[in-house]
């Protein structure tokens, strides 16, 4: 038997490749332009699918997803041109069964409506909560797109969600949007960072201590479970925990209740946990590293964030976001990037990911001469300065360095940036010192004693 599905969108060349998709398909098909023909003809008719835009002139199709749900007509699935994460986490909120990105694969909605029809999906709760406004997770390129689908599809339900992704990609944006989307969005987001807490401080931090517990403990303090209470909690870097706390948060996870540090009171907890980490985690469980156990309680859901080399069709918007937030918040002249400097910024690397790129960008708000940012602003070899060349690498070093927790970096740094200099104008004027140092701009005395404490520290 064939079954009647139903479009509805104000652009006719859209229901046009669409229906004629889905009819290839052996389905019936109607077609709609406005939400008021769907209203008239719901009066003699249910279709068994319905597929809607949500933005059209006039009524809002949301309005009618809500509608349709209420007179148990088949499952929805909403498409439309606006994949933000509020807009499609939306959707989801009102019922839909899936969410099609437009421009869309023919043969992918096609799968998607089979797919629908073939489950004829359980009806999702209906939209109890407003919209959330807009976030600030930007991207529009296939993978983000996905990374807010997901979103969408797993806030309102409170299942630990485990997002993974290099250093920079926005694991934390995520988590705060899952946060944002979720029924728990009036309570309190807390964010932790496991890494950058001394192991000792970890388990008080977490869970709290009562007066007395250990020295300087003078007094009754709430950690971040209590902080959390009804909300989400974000354990950033997890898989950097020792695994004493391992064992102490699984049991917490499994239990919903803990003791504060030196406490006899059992406290039971609601929080929703969302974690991050940007390391492999079934690497470390086999290095002995992670709890398994742990790791299956928290990867629930997994929400992968693809590095930004992958989806470079991302960095000009981002750019441009990045430079006119930067200058609002700092009160600038508002500027903005010459085509040829916008071209370059999409083209480099950034190893830190989207939060290099955002560094690059608030520099440039506040160091750029001109209203307009040129390629030569943004310190690249193309750009005619070659300065870019070696702080690039010099920060790459940095980062790495300061991600490895490796220390002295600054002096080690400007001892090796010394060293270069001294001995690159020792070769240019033949071990000569006096002229090394004026070519240098520095005094003699100090290329010497530059030169000197080098050979005392190596010993
Ligand atoms: N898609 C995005 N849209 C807008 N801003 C973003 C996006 N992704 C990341 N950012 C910005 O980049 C910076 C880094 O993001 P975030 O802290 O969420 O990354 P992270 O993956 O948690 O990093 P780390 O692993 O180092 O903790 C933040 O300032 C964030 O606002």
């Amino acid at each position: 038997m064939t079954q009647d599905i139903w479009i509805l969108d104000d652009d006719r060349g859209v229901r046009f490749v669409l229906a004629e998709a889905l009819r290839d398909a052996g389905l019936a098909v109607g077609e709609f332009g406005e939400v008021a023909a769907v209203r008239a003809a719901l009066q003699a008719a249910r279709p068994a699918l319905l597929l809607t835009d949500v933005r059209m002139p006039g009524e809002d199709g949301l309005s009618l997803l809500g509608e349709l749900q209420a007179q148990g007509v088949g499952p929805v699935i909403v498409m439309s041109a606006y994949t933000d994460v509020a807009t499609t986490a939306a959707a989801y909120r009102a019922g839909a069964v899936d969410y099609l990105a437009k421009p869309f694969d023919l043969d992918h909605a096609v799968a998607s409506v089979q797919r629908a029809l073939a489950s004829v999906a359980a009806p999702t709760a209906a939209a109890t909560h407003t919209l959330a406004p807009g976030h600030a997770l930007l991207g529009e390129s296939a993978p983000m797109r996905e990374v807010f689908r997901l979103i969408g599809r797993v806030a309102a339900s409170d299942l630990n969600v485990l997002v993974t992704g290099e250093t920079g990609t926005g694991k934390e944006l995520v988590a705060r949007a899952l946060h944002e989307e979720s029924a728990r969005r009036d309570q309190a987001f807390v964010a932790l960072n496991t890494a950058a807490i001394p192991s000792e401080l970890l388990e008080s931090e977490l869970f709290g201590h009562e007066a007395g517990a250990f020295t300087g403990a003078t007094r009754r303090v709430a950690g971040r479970f209590e902080q959390a209470e009804g909300g989400t909690l974000f354990l950033d870097e997890i898989g950097d925990m020792p695994l004493v706390l391992q064992t102490r948060l699984l049991r917490v996870l499994a239990g919903g209740e803990f003791y504060r540090v030196g406490g006899r009171e059992l406290i039971r907890c609601n929080v929703r946990i969302v974690a991050a980490t940007h390391q492999d985690l079934a690497a470390r469980v086999a290095a002995g590293a992670f709890r398994a156990d742990l790791m299956h309680r928290l990867d629930v859901v997994r929400i992968e964030l693809p590095p930004l080399r992958t989806r470079r069709g991302d960095i000009a918007l981002l750019a441009r976001h990045f430079l006119a937030a930067t200058a609002q918040e700092l009160k600038l002249p508002p500027k903005r990037f010459s085509k040829a400097a916008l071209k370059q910024v999409a083209q480099r690397d950034y190893p830190g990911n989207v939060r290099e790129l955002e560094n690059l960008c608030r520099r440039l708000a506040v160091i750029a001469p001109g209203s307009e940012i040129l390629p030569a602003d943004l310190g690249t070899p193309e750009g005619g300065s070659r300065g870019g060349e070696w702080t690039d690498a010099l920060r790459e070093w940095a980062t790495q360095a300061l991600a490895d927790g490796e220390a002295d970096i600054h002096a080690r740094a400007r001892e090796a940036l010394d060293q270069i200099l001294l001995q690159a104008a020792l070769q240019a004027h033949e071990g000569h010192r006096q002229n090394a140092a004026q070519a240098l701009g520095v005094g003699r005395n100090t290329l010497t004693r530059k030169l000197g404490a080098s050979r005392t520290r190596r010993r």
